[in-house]
């Protein structure tokens, strides 16, 4: 059987990898296959991923998924292009001569560059002393969350990356940039690029040059010698030189988020959308204007589609815990085996009995950028069962999407109307159904939810076939849109949304390292 012209997509996310392979120009999967990446926790707050393994799973997925293709009797031949998607601020370093990591890949979520950042705080000159300061050159807040403060981590701690970067003997990237290079040959001519979607959540490109930035540069003490070229966000990088997919061309590359944006459709000013991965990432296309937020959301690079194509812009709006406290539920708690039980579990109590979680594992992001606040479960009584906890659990993501849709209210002066929703959360309806009681507006689930991978496949396209128009109503549609409606009065809403903000306040600022001089124990 033959399927006409096809385009793949990796998408390399902090919980799984996947290859899926479209019908070119739609968003109709003929197959895929997906693998759980591991993490590695070393010390509390550190998570790292080793970055062959990375490479080896995501090898593993184009291969199986192929054979997949194969046995519905199409062929890799058809694959006309392939594009790139990633987990964004991931960093990982390597050897220049010999491609080898010289550390593990330290992930985004990870929160050891704390004290880098307090050092670094108190480098600012006293009047201008805070975590935005850097914010008017590169859109983002001084945290953990970013690859600058991993790769100063690296340097300050890591002898063999001390010297490498001394020495101008390594390289530098994001998963994105790492891929790429892996693919087209490694040290054996494998270019060192990355897009401009990536290289907005490194701390270390001007956002309105897109170039990496001196000052940036040298605020952070970082060399711009093992930093990859910045391209836009469709392109041809090079070919593929290995595996199934030898000499196909790379011609996509964005992060994660940012491709979810573009697989939603969220192609001009003023439209949205949420992604429920790991954690949840809100963004708002704000055109070609730079909106600097002053609600504590991010101002990032949505997609360049072409080197000579304009820059869209959006405003972030970003929770770290998301699906990851429904691991956490599973694996440190123990309280079901699969995630696909949750929906059943929390659906058999009719509300969460006035429990709160706040799920602030490595410090809350959007809008609170609190580093030291950690997690904690308020409002338990007798009565709570684990039940209450599954269902607070669900509430407590969607009140960080409120929390966010507050912000962009007051940036953008307009309440948002709908919210557009994707990701791995969203196949749970009840889930669903909590955000929209939860934020007071509609909440549609797209037709189909892995439009991370979608955005960079059809990006892809639009490199090898020029009068493809990305903007037009995608043909292909296996799925049906789904609308949730708010099934609860204001009353309410305001009420829990307000028991939630007296949670997170008990949240902050709780990390005790601090507290080791032997004066702060005097009482
Ligand atoms: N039915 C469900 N209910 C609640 N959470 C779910 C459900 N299915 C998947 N998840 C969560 O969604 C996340 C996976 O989503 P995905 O978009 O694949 O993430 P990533 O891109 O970060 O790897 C996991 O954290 C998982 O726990
Ligand atoms: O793994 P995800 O899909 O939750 O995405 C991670 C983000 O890119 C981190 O910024």
């Amino acid at each position: 059987m033959s399927f006409g012209k096809l385009v793949g997509s990796i998408d390399e996310g902090t919980t799984s990898a996947r290859f899926m392979i479209f019908r070119a120009g739609t968003n109709n999967v003929v197959c895929y296959h997906q693998i759980p990446v591991p993490s590695i926790y070393p010390q509390e707050g550190w998570v790292e991923q080793d970055p062959m393994v990375v490479y080896d799973l995501v090898i593993e997925c184009i291969e199986e998924a192929v054979k997949k293709l194969e046995k519905l009797g199409g062929s890799a031949k058809d694959i006309i292009a392939i594009g790139i998607t990633n987990q964004r601020e991931s960093t990982i370093i390597w050897d220049r001569a010999t491609g080898k990591p010289l550390h593990n890949a330290i992930i985004w979520l990870d929160n050891r560059t704390s004290s880098t950042v307090d050092e670094l705080v108190e480098t600012i000159p006293n009047k201008s002393r805070n975590i935005n300061y850097l914010k008017p050159l590169c859109g983002l807040p001084i945290s953990p969350y970013f690859s600058a403060l991993k790769m100063r981590w690296m340097k300050d701690h890591v002898g063999d990356v001390q010297r490498a970067m001394e020495a101008n003997t390594c390289q530098v990237g994001t998963i994105d940039t790492w891929l790429i290079y892996k693919l087209t040959g490694g040290p054996d001519g494998g270019v060192h690029y990355t897009d401009v979607t990536n290289a907005s959540r490194t701390m270390l490109m001007n956002i309105e040059t897109l170039r990496w930035d001196p000052h940036l540069l040298r605020f952070f003490g970082l060399p711009a010698a093992m930093l990859p070229q910045i391209r836009s966000s469709a392109e041809r990088y090079g070919d593929v030189t290995v595996g199934v997919l030898k000499g196909v061309p790379i011609t996509s590359c964005l992060g994660d988020q940012q491709a979810a944006l573009v697989g939603q459709q969220c192609l001009s000013h003023g439209l949205a959308k949420s992604t429920y991965g790991t954690g949840c990432f809100l963004l708002y296309n704000t055109g070609t204007s730079i909106v600097q937020s002053k609600h504590g959301l991010l101002t990032t690079v949505g997609y360049q589609l072409g080197p000579r194509a304009p820059i869209t812009y959006a405003l972030e709006g970003s929770v770290a815990i998301a699906g990851a406290a429904i691991n956490w539920m599973k694996n440190n708690l123990e309280l079901f085996d699969s995630v696909n039980q949750v929906e059943e579990m929390a659906g058999k109590v009719d509300s969460s009995l006035d429990v709160y979680f706040v799920p602030a594992f490595s410090g809350l992001y959007a809008p609170y950028w609190n580093q030291e606040a950690r997690g904690a479960i308020c409002g338990l009584s007798e009565e709570t069962t684990s039940e209450h906890i599954v269902r607070a659990t669900l509430e407590a993501i969607c009140f960080q999407v409120r929390d966010i849709l507050e912000s962009m209210r007051k940036d953008c002066g307009i309440p948002m109307s709908k919210l557009m929703v994707d990701g791995g959360m969203t196949a749970n309806n009840l889930f669903l159904q909590i955000q929209a009681d939860l934020v007071g507006i509609n909440v549609i689930r797209a037709k189909m939810q892995e439009t991370t991978a979608l955005g960079a496949a059809l990006a892809a396209y639009m490199v090898v076939e020029p009068s493809f128009d990305i903007t037009a109503p995608l043909v292909g549609s296996s799925g049906e849109l789904s609308i949730f409606k708010p099934a609860i009065g204001n009353y309410e809403r305001n009420m829990r949304y307000k028991k939630w903000k007296m949670a997170v306040e008990r949240c902050m600022n709780w990390d005790t390292s601090s507290l080791t001089e032997t004066s702060k124990l005097d009482f």
